[in-house]
């Protein structure tokens, strides 16, 4: 006989932002497809794009819709409604690039100014660890960390290109607004059972990459 579906999986929406080419589709790519495009293969996202992907967390499935948007302002639309509904927020900064760290003050501005909830969930992604093997490094891991810490967010390092950090860094994400009840209770109805909230265990401040 055939099995009754469950219908019990939480949805929860994530954004990335951040300056143009600081790897947010990329790390996207790589989570979801666990793909890795050649440079000359990327191009720039234009609006917004998105995708959806279930992931296990702490013995619980969580169906995510990931929006992925333009960090170049001439292809910035409706900015306003990519914050609607979510959840998290991802704000990536290039770690050879100085200016992308310096920018997430504005990307804050953006997300206090579009944001629906004070209690979204928010990361620190310092993505392209990997470049500092050949010694292409601008933003310490230690600024990264004291910047999120000074912020009240989680922090990761991440490389797309080599896979380090990055599923850490969404499960995470996950992990922290599954422990936040005001962020999925009137969304998922209101129903405590449709999400396990974590063990209860206090998750880490910030996780680190071995970067
Ligand atoms: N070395 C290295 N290069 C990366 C990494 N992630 C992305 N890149 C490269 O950085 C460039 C920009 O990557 P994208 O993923 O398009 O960046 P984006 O932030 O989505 O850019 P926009 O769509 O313009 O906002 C591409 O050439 C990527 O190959 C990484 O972890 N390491």
């Amino acid at each position: 006989m055939a099995e009754v579906p469950t219908t019990d999986v939480a949805t929860f929406k994530l954004l990335l932002i951040g300056d143009s080419g600081t790897g947010k589709s990329s790390l996207l790519l790589r989570f979801t497809d666990d793909t890795w495009l050649q440079p000359d293969e990327v191009s720039a996202t234009i609006g917004v794009d998105f995708k959806v992907k279930s992931v296990d967390v702490d013995d619980k499935r969580y169906k995510l819709t990931i929006w992925d948007t333009a960090g170049q302002e001439r292809f910035r639309t409706l900015t306003s409604s990519y914050y609607r509904g979510a959840q998290g927020v991802i704000l990536v900064y290039d770690v050879s690039n100085r200016q992308t760290f310096e920018h997430l003050q504005t990307w804050f501005t953006e997300l206090e100014t579009y944001s629906s909830s004070q209690d979204v969930i928010k990361m620190i992604v310092g993505n392209k660890c990997d470049k500092e093997a050949s010694g292409v490094r601008e933003v310490s891991r230690k600024e990264g960390e004291a910047y999120a810490k000074k912020m009240g967010t989680l922090f990761i390092e991440t490389s797309a290109k080599t896979k380090t950090g990055v599923r850490d860094a969404f499960v995470e994400v996950v992990r922290k607004i599954a422990e936040t009840p005001s962020l999925w209770q009137a969304q998922q109805g209101g129903t405590p059972g449709s999400v396990k909230v974590g063990s209860g265990d206090e998750a880490p401040e910030s996780a680190y990459c071995g970067c």
